[in-house]
């Protein structure tokens, strides 16, 4: 195993509740921290991490090991490296597996400190898999503030607690809408989810995430200094 270090994996119930981007927050926040990171996107049906980041490049080989793709300070792998993104749906089910090993045996990631891993939405058989090669490796729930959202939410923590993963905590994820420079918060989406999914799963809510505006390529991955609210959930991380 050259993946070394602690391992987080986060995930959702469902898709659309900001899972990546919040994978891809965390990880720049722990690197802003001085932590080595590294990324890794496991949704092989709906990898998004290379578009989120806008990376095309592939990675390079190195004796039959692959180097891991560069982004500000952290390492990143993703399926959307090495499949064609039209490839069909059904062709990368069969592969999960052989995909986790590669992704942790045949990459050289170095020192890592930490290691985020962004699972697909829904209950599959990645965490489950995972756990049996990784069983120290701990998970976060993202989910939205809607309580509705939390029935769906818990169905992942419950995968996790069945799969043996120790949950970490859960994250409220496009929490509220703060306008530039003003205190108020609109509870656009609703209100409670995050803190009731926290009980119900006996965990910490780690933190909320606010409702941000994408610049003007869309992307509401931040830029140099991370916000308060990661660096807030980053440290509760690295206790
Ligand atoms: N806090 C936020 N504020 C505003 N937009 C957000 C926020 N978090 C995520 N988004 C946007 O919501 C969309 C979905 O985000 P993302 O792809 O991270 O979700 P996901 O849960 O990983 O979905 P999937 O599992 O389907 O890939 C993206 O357009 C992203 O920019």
């Amino acid at each position: 195993m050259l993946l070394k270090g602690n391992v987080i994996a986060v995930a959702s119930g469902k898709g659309g509740v900001g899972k990546s981007t919040v994978a891809v927050n965390l990880a720049l926040s722990l690197a802003h921290m001085g932590k080595k990171t590294a990324l890794i996107d496991l949704d092989i049906y709906g990898f998004s991490i290379p578009k989120i980041l806008n990376l095309e490049a592939k990675p390079k080989t190195l004796n039959n090991k692959m180097i891991p793709v560069g982004f500000q300070d952290i390492k990143v792998m993703s399926m959307g490296f090495l499949v064609n993104e039209n490839a069909p749906v059904v062709w990368r089910g069969p592969m999960l597996g052989k995909v986790l090993d590669h992704f942790f045996d045949d990459v050289l990631w170095g020192e890592t400190d930490y290691t985020i891993l962004d699972l697909p939405p829904g209950t599959g058989d990645v965490a489950l898999d995972m756990h049996q090669k990784l069983p120290d490796c701990q998970e976060i729930i993202v989910t939205t503030p809607h309580p509705a959202a939390v029935h769906v939410a818990e169905r992942a923590g419950t995968m996790a607690q069945k799969s043996g993963n120790k949950i970490l905590g859960v994250i409220e994820n496009m929490s509220y809408f703060s306008p530039p420079d003003l205190d108020e918060r609109y509870h656009i989406f609703g209100e409670g989810g995050g803190p009731a999914l926290a009980e119900t799963l006996d965990t910490q809510l780690l933190g909320k995430i606010p409702i941000s505006i994408p610049d003007e390529k869309g992307s509401t991955v931040f830029e140099g200094t991370p916000p308060r609210h990661y660096t807030d959930i980053a440290k509760k991380i690295i206790l």
